[in-house]
């Protein structure tokens, strides 16, 4: 068998957003592939590629992006570049990306996932129980906004959009006394030591898929694909059909507060999930342990169970 390989002359295209933590996601996928293949970096070209999310996020920096779309807004110039063959493999955050890829196109490699927490970050208080009554949270997650909600309801949340660098400087304003990053975002930024602490998962439940990295490719590449099978991490696979089947069967866009998290223990895949009301009202939640090879199975019956109990409605926004 010849092994097609990419070279200076005819490098593999790795398409990315623009955004700080999208490029150290791409050179951290490129890094791999070097590794794997021993190959130099010229053989790799990062295509940076703007997104309508991007696009949108400039324009009308206030506005909830709830409003103006939801996932795949970040992706589908990426995928429509991976189609047109402008770019081979594409590099996301999986938290961002819909549990269904566009005919032609597949996810099959996700990298090793990183720490999965999210991080208190903060100018003035070390974590969310020294936040004082009233205080202001600054997030645009729907998620984290409901989960903290549901144990302060006395906190005020505003919208707090744009990459971490952005945030972070709204923080310095002082816009808000806190908000919440990713700790996978911080850690491969190398900017950990901006989290005031790391939360618990029992404190707060992190998203389906944060930090684990996916690369998509063309469904018929067989070069991309053999490449991309060499730096796949089977156990991350396992944990995301857990979470993103999960997520599936529950409909889940942005617009509605889930959260889920699957761990491995030998042979088995335990999986804890959430949903909350937008409010924070109101809080579902689930916990339970299935053999690794049903760990699919395992996100649709949860999703089922939990959507039976919420009943119709559950996802609704009320008036405030
Ligand atoms: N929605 C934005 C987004 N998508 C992925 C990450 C962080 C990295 C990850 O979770 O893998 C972030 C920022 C954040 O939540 O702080």
């Amino acid at each position: 068998m010849t092994q097609m390989r990419p070279t200076p002359d005819q490098p593999l295209r790795i398409g990315t957003r623009g955004s700080p933590l999208a490029l150290a996601q791409a050179y951290e996928t490129r890094a791999r592939l070097m590794a794997a293949f021993d190959l130099p970096e010229e053989a790799f070209e990062i295509v940076v590629i703007k997104t309508t999310g991007d696009n949108r996020a400039m324009i009308d920096a206030d506005r909830p992006l709830k409003e103006i779309g939801n996932k795949g807004l970040f992706t589908k110039e990426i995928e429509e570049a991976m189609l047109a063959k402008e770019i081979d493999i594409a590099v996301h955050s999986t938290k961002d990306m819909p549990v269904a890829q566009p005919e032609g196109l597949v996810i099959d490699c996700f990298l090793p996932r990183e720490d999965v927490r999210d991080a208190f970050v903060s100018a003035t208080v070390g974590s969310i129980a020294e936040l004082p009554a009233g205080a202001v949270v600054g997030t645009s997650s729907l998620r984290r906004k409901a989960q903290l909600l549901q144990v302060r309801p006395d906190l005020k949340v505003v919208e707090f959009r744009g990459n971490v660098q952005t945030r972070l400087k709204k923080l310095q304003d002082g816009v808000a006394d806190c908000t919440f990053l990713a700790m996978a975002g911080l850690n491969r930024l190398g900017m950990s030591d901006v989290a005031k602490s790391a939360i618990s998962p029992d404190e707060m439940l992190p998203a389906v898929a944060q930090g684990a990295i996916c690369i998509e490719r063309r469904a018929d590449d067989a070069m991309a694909g053999e490449m991309l099978a060499a730096i796949h991490d089977a156990t991350t696979q396992v944990l995301m059909n857990a979470e993103r089947s999960f997520l599936a069967a529950l409909d889940g866009s942005c617009e509605t507060p889930i959260a889920a998290l699957a761990q491995i223990d030998g042979d088995q895949i335990r999986l804890r999930g959430e949903i909350l009301r937008p409010d924070g009202s109101e809080r579902l939640q689930d916990d339970r342990t299935a053999p690794v090879a049903e760990a699919a199975a395992l996100g649709i019956a949860m999703a089922k169970d939990l959507l039976e109990k919420a009943g119709p409605g559950f996802f609704d926004f009320r008036e405030e």
